[in-house]
C-alpha cells in the first residue's frame, strides 16, 4: 500500500515492532492489533490495481480508436489525459503491485538492498507524477483559455508536451530521497527512521502530503479560478454576438426578414452558435472534475498523514489503511470521469467502424470540417442544408445573392467580358448546367495520404474551388512554395496581418472571401467569431499569417499577450463598417493604433472602409473624408500630436462584392513584400522591352497581385486582369486535369484573350503559384519572339530575386 512507501513508514514499522514495552510501546501494540491483516490488504490492493489498470487501458483505447474513427487528431487535453493514464498505470503496477507482493510475503522480504531502494523509488514516483500531471492539465487549460495568444504560433502539442515533461521530471527528482531512506534491514525492507517517532520521520511524512496534495491543489485551484472567471466573463453575454448588426436592423425589412428566415432554418447556424461555448465549458468541467476528484479522494489520507506525523500514536491503523485505499481509488476514477463526459466518443470508439473507405458518412463529415478549416460555418451549412437553402434562394428578394453559387451541383461560370466592366456577373452555361464534376481518383489517393480526403467520385459544386482547396490541403506542394514574403523559411520571420474592428464589420467575411474562396453570398451565414482566429496563409505564393480578433474582444486586454502579438505584426487592419455609424469604430481604431504603435512602430496601419457596395459613389468619398478627419483627431487626442504625425494610416474603400477587396488586400500585402521595388523595376523593364501597357504579378490562388509596374493603375484594367485569372482557372480545372496530372497549372501554362478593340490580355505562368498578366495592344502582340525572350529574362530575374528553390533546379 502506498502509505507504506511514503508517509506511513509508521504503519509498516508498527507491524515490525519488537518487544521491550514502555507506555508508548503498549499503545503501539494496541495499534498493531487493530491493523488489518496484511493478506487482506494485499488482496484489496490487487483488486484496486486490476480495476485501475483495466480502466486506464480502456481509456487509452477510447481516445486512440475514437480519434481514428473520427479522423481527428488528438487534442492537447487528450494528450495530457494519456499522460495521466500512463501515471495511473505506473501507480497500479509499480506502487500497488509491488506493495501487494510485499504484503503477501510479509514480514519477510526476499529481494536485495538495491531492489528494496528501487522498489520504494518506483512506488513513490507515480504518486507524485499523477498530481503533477493534473496541475499540468489545469495549467494547459489556463493557457489555452486565459492566454490564448501566448504561444499560438507554436505547434498545438508543444505546450502540453512541455508541461507533461516538467511534471514527469519533477516527480522523478522529488522521489530521489526514497533511494536513501529505504534499506534492507534484518530481512525486511524498512525505512531508516526506525520505529520510534522523530522529527525527521514526521517531516518526511508531511513532505509527501504537502508536495503531492496541498501544493498541486493550490495551483490547480488558482488555474481553474482564472479559467472559470474567463469563461464566465465571455459567456455572460453569449447571445450578444448573435444580435443582428445595425445594417441588418436598420436595413430594409425584406432583407432582414429574409436573412432571419435563413438563419432560423439553418440548423448549422443554431448548432454552431452554441457549439463553441459548449465544448469549452465541457473541457473545463471534465478537467476540473478530475482535479476535484483527486483532491477529495486523497484528502482523508493526507489529513491522516498530518495527524499521524504530529501525534504518532493516536490514530488507528485501520483508519489510515482505508483512508489510503480511498486515495488509491483515484487511479480507478479518472478514466470513468472522461468516459462519462465523452460518452459519444466512447461509443464510437467501441462500436464505430474504422473508416478505411472514404465513403462512410462519419468520415465524410470529419473530412468536410477539415477541408473548411477555419470555416466551420461554411462546412456545416453545405453539409446539412443545401436543399433547404436552394429553396430559400429561389424565393429570395433581389439582392447580392446569386442562385447558382449555392447550388449543390456544378456552377460553371461563363463570363461576359467587356473591358471596363465594373464587375463580372456569372451566368449559368446551359451546356454544363447539370454536369457533375468529379475529383480524379489519383487526387483522392494523393490527398488521402496527406490525411485530407477528397473522395473519388465526390461532387464538387465548383471544380475551381476543389482545385484551390486541394492546393491548400496538399502538403506535398509545400516543397514548391519556395517564394515568400521573407527570404527564408524561418517561421519566426513570417509576418502577421491582424484584423480588428467592431462586431459584424466584416472581418471574417474578408478572410473567407480572399483566402478561402468563399462566395460573398455565403458570408451572410458566417457567424460571429467567438475567439481569436489565426490562419496560416501559406498554401500560395504569399506566406504569412492572419490573426482575427473577435469584435467583442478587447485586443489589448492583459490576457491576450498583445505585446508579443503586435511585435510580430506586419500590418494592422482596422475594418470599419461603412453602413454603420463609425464614431465608436474610430475611437477604438485610434486606441488600437496608438497602443500598437507604441509596441511596434514598424507596423503598417491600414483602414478598410468596408461594405461600400451599399453606398453611392458620392457617399463613399464623404465617408472616407470624414473617417480620415475623425481618425486624425482621435489619434491626436489619445496619442498626442507626435502620434498623429508618425502613425501613417492608409485608407481603402472595400467590398467583398467586387474586386476592391482583392485590390486593397494586394496593397496591404505589397507593403510587406520586401523586394517590391525590385519587382516593380523588373516589370517596368519587361513592359518597355515588350511594349506592354500594364502588367501584374499575381498570386493565382488568392488573386492578390504581388506587384505591378509603376504606371498609374486604373481599376477596370485591374479587374479585367483579375477576371482573366478566374476564367483561366475555371477552364483549366475543367479541361486541364487528367488522372495523372491533377494540377492544371505548370510553368508552361499560358493563356490569351483578344478583346474587342485592339487589346490583348495574356497570362504567362512563372511557376505553380505566380503568373504574369499583361495588357498589350494587338499590333505589339505580334512580336511573339521578343515577348517570349523578354519573359524568360523576366522569369530568371524573379527567380533570382526570390532565390527560387524549385524541384527542377534541385534535380539539376
Ligand atoms: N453588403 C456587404 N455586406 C458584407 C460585406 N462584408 C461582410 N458583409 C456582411 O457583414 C456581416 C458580418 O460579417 P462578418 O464577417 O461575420 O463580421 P465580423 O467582423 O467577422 O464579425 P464578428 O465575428 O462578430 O467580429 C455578414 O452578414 C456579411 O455578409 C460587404 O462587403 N458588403
Amino acid at each position: 500500500m502506498s502509505i507504506l512507501s511514503n508517509s506511513s513508514t509508521s504503519t509498516m514499522d508498527s507491524l515490525n515492532a519488537t518487544s521491550n514495552f514502555t507506555q508508548v510501546q503498549k499503545m503501539r501494540r494496541a495499534q498493531r492489533q487493530s491493523a488489518p491483516d496484511p493478506f487482506t490488504m494485499a488482496m484489496q490492493q490487487i483488486v484496486v490495481m486490476t480495476v485501475a489498470a483495466l480502466g486506464n487501458f480502456f481509456l487509452i483505447f477510447v481516445i486512440v480508436r475514437g480519434n481514428r474513427i473520427c479522423r481527428r487528431r488528438i487534442s492537447p487535453v487528450q494528450l495530457l489525459l494519456l499522460h495521466t493514464c500512463a501515471a495511473d498505470l505506473l501507480f497500479a503496477f509499480l506502487t500497488l503491485g509491488t506493495e501487494a507482493a510485499n504484503l503477501i510475503t510479509f514480514p519477510r522480504y526476499f529481494g536485495s538492498d538495491l531492489i528494496c531502494k528501487l522498489m520504494r523509488y518506483g512506488q513513490m514516483f507515480p504518486m507524485y507524477a499523477s498530481p503533477f500531471l493534473l496541475v499540468a492539465i489545469s495549467a494547459d487549460r489556463y493557457q489555452a483559455i486565459c492566454r490564448p495568444l501566448a504561444n499560438f504560433r507554436s505547434s498545438r502539442y508543444r505546450r502540453p508536451n512541455a508541461l507533461a515533461a516538467v511534471a514527469w521530471l519533477a516527480a522523478l527528482l522529488i522521489s530521489i530521497p526514497n533511494l536513501f531512506i529505504w534499506q534492507k534491514n534484518r530481512g525486511m525492507c524498512v525505512s531508516i527512521f526506525g520505529i520510534t517517532p522523530s522529527i525527521a520521520k514526521s517531516s518526511y511524512v508531511m513532505k509527501f502530503s504537502i508536495i503531492a496534495w496541498v501544493l498541486p491543489s493550490i495551483f490547480a485551484t488558482y488555474f481553474y479560478f482564472c479559467v472559470c472567471r474567463a469563461v464566465w466573463a465571455s459567456s455572460s453575454k453569449p447571445k450578444d454576438f448573435l444580435k443582428p448588426s445595425t445594417f441588418e436592423t436598420e436595413g430594409n425589412e425584406t432583407t432582414k426578414n429574409y436573412i432571419n428566415r435563413l438563419r432560423n432554418r439553418s440548423c448549422g447556424f443554431r448548432r454552431q452558435s452554441s457549439e463553441f461555448d459548449r465544448k469549452r465549458v465541457q473541457t473545463v468541467r471534465l478537467t476540473a472534475c478530475i482535479v476535484t476528484c483527486n483532491f477529495f479522494l486523497w484528502m482523508p489520507f493526507c489529513v491522516l498523514n498530518f495527524i499521524q506525523a504530529l501525534f504518532p500514536y493516536y490514530l488507528n491503523p485501520f483508519i489510515i489503511t482505508y483512508g489510503m485505499l480511498l486515495g488509491n481509488l483515484n487511479a480507478c476514477f479518472n478514466p470513468w470521469i472522461y468516459i462519462l463526459f465523452n460518452g459519444r466518443h466512447a461509443i464510437k470508439a467501441i462500436f464505430g467502424k474504422m473508416a478505411r473507405s472514404t465513403t462512410g458518412s462519419t468520415a465524410s463529415q470529419c473530412v468536410t470540417m477539415r477541408i473548411t478549416a477555419g470555416g466551420s460555418s461554411g462546412g456545416a451549412y453545405q453539409e446539412g442544408n443545401s436543399a433547404e437553402m436552394d429553396a430559400e434562394m429561389n424565393s429570395a428578394p433581389p439582392n447580392p445573392l446569386e442562385e447558382n453559387e449555392l447550388n449543390g451541383d456544378l456552377a460553371y461560370r461563363d463570363y461576359s467580358v467587356s473591358p471596363g466592366s465594373k464587375s463580372l456577373q456569372p451566368v449559368m452555361n446551359n451546356r454544363y448546367k447539370n454536369t457533375h464534376l468529379h475529383a480524379p481518383s489519383s487526387v483522392a489517393k494523393r490527398t488521402r495520404r496527406n490525411n485530407i480526403s477528397f473522395q473519388s467520385g465526390t461532387k464538387f459544386h465548383d471544380q475551381k474551388e476543389f482545385w484551390l482547396r486541394k492546393r491548400m490541403a496538399d502538403d506535398d506542394d509545400l516543397d514548391d512554395y519556395s517564394y515568400g514574403l521573407g527570404d527564408d523559411d524561418d517561421i519566426e520571420e513570417k509576418p502577421t496581418i491582424i484584423l480588428v474592428g467592431l462586431k459584424r464589420s466584416g472581418k471574417t467575411s474578408i478572410r473567407k472571401v480572399v483566402f478561402q474562396k468563399m462566395s460573398p453570398n455565403e458570408t451572410l451565414f458566417v457567424e460571429s467569431t467567438p475567439r481569436i482566429t489565426t490562419e496560416d496563409v501559406r498554401s500560395s505564393f504569399i506566406n504569412f499569417e492572419t490573426v482575427e480578433f473577435p469584435g467583442q474582444m478587447q485586443v489589448f486586454e492583459a490576457t491576450t499577450d498583445a505585446k508579443q502579438t503586435f511585435k510580430r505584426c506586419g500590418a494592422l487592419l482596422f475594418i470599419i463598417d461603412a453602413q454603420d455609424r463609425f464614431e465608436n469604430a474610430v475611437e477604438k481604431l485610434a486606441e488600437y493604433f496608438v497602443k500598437a504603435y507604441r509596441i511596434n512602430p514598424d507596423i503598417k496601419f491600414e483602414v478598410f472602409i468596408h461594405k461600400v457596395d451599399g453606398l453611392s459613389e458620392e457617399n463613399r468619398v464623404d465617408a472616407k473624408f470624414e473617417i480620415f478627419h475623425q481618425v486624425k483627431e482621435k489619434l491626436a487626442l489619445i496619442g498626442g500630436r507626435e502620434c498623429m504625425d508618425e502613425i501613417m494610416v492608409s485608407y481603402h474603400l472595400t467590398s467583398i462584392y467586387d474586386h476592391s477587396i482583392f485590390e486593397s488586400f494586394s496593397k496591404v500585402v505589397q507593403n510587406l513584400v520586401k523586394p517590391l521595388p525590385t519587382l516593380e523595376k523588373l516589370l517596368d523593364i519587361f513592359n518597355a522591352g515588350s511594349c506592354v501597357d500594364k502588367s501584374f504579378l499575381f498570386d493565382i490562388a488568392s488573386k492578390i497581385y504581388i506587384a505591378t509596374d509603376t504606371t498609374p493603375l486604373d481599376m477596370p484594367t485591374y479587374e479585367i486582369c483579375c477576371d482573366m485569372i478566374d476564367i483561366t482557372i475555371d477552364l483549366s480545372t475543367i479541361y486541364g486535369v487528367t488522372p495523372d496530372k491533377p494540377n492544371p497549372f505548370d510553368e508552361q501554362s499560358f493563356a490569351e484573350i483578344r478583346l474587342r478593340g485592339d487589346q490583348v490580355l495574356f497570362l504567362r505562368q512563372i511557376n505553380k503559384h505566380l503568373a504574369l498578366v499583361c495588357v498589350i495592344k494587338q499590333h505589339n502582340y505580334e512580336k511573339q519572339g521578343t515577348i517570349d525572350y523578354n519573359f524568360q529574362c523576366f522569369k530568371n530575374g524573379i527567380e533570382q530575386v526570390f532565390k527560387v528553390r524549385n524541384r527542377k533546379n534541385k534535380a539539376k
